[in-house]
């Protein structure tokens, strides 16, 4: 089975390697939203694959240097798009959250990213 967290940060960033004219090569922001999924057995005692709160624990650090910075100057974030940030936060959660299925990143209502691990 599959269960999700979603946290939200806020963040400035730019993309650097847009053409000439786009509107996103401009310093903007977001509320980002970051959903993490699991996916494993349903405990037989405990009635779930694991506590949301597993999952808090494992976002904490990561959150911590997404809130509030611009992207841009994140080691590995100079091209903060969806794709890149999706890949950015499953390199760090994953290690501390081996049942890591999922990372979807929004960064507005109607746009975002899925990211399922190295193949993906
Ligand atoms: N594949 C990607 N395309 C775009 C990304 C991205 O990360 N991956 N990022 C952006 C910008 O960051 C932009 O701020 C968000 O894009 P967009 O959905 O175009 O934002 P709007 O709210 O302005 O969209 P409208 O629905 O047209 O109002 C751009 N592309
Ligand atoms: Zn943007």
């Amino acid at each position: 089975m599959e269960i999700f967290k979603e946290f939200t940060f806020e963040a400035a960033h730019r993309l650097p390697n847009v053409p000439a004219g786009h509107k996103c090569a401009r310093l903007h922001g977001h509320s980002y939203r970051v959903t993490l999924h699991v996916q494993g057995p349903v405990g037989a005692d405990s009635g779930w694959v694991m506590d949301f709160a597993d999952l808090t624990e494992a976002f904490k650090p990561v959150h911590a240097q997404l809130d509030h910075y611009y992207l841009n100057e994140l080691e590995g974030l100079s091209n903060p798009t969806s794709e890149n940030l999706a890949r950015w936060i499953w390199q760090r959660v994953r290690p501390r959250l081996p049942l890591l299925s999922q990372v979807m990143v929004r960064e507005t209502c109607t746009s975002g990213c899925i990211y399922r691990g190295e193949n993906d």
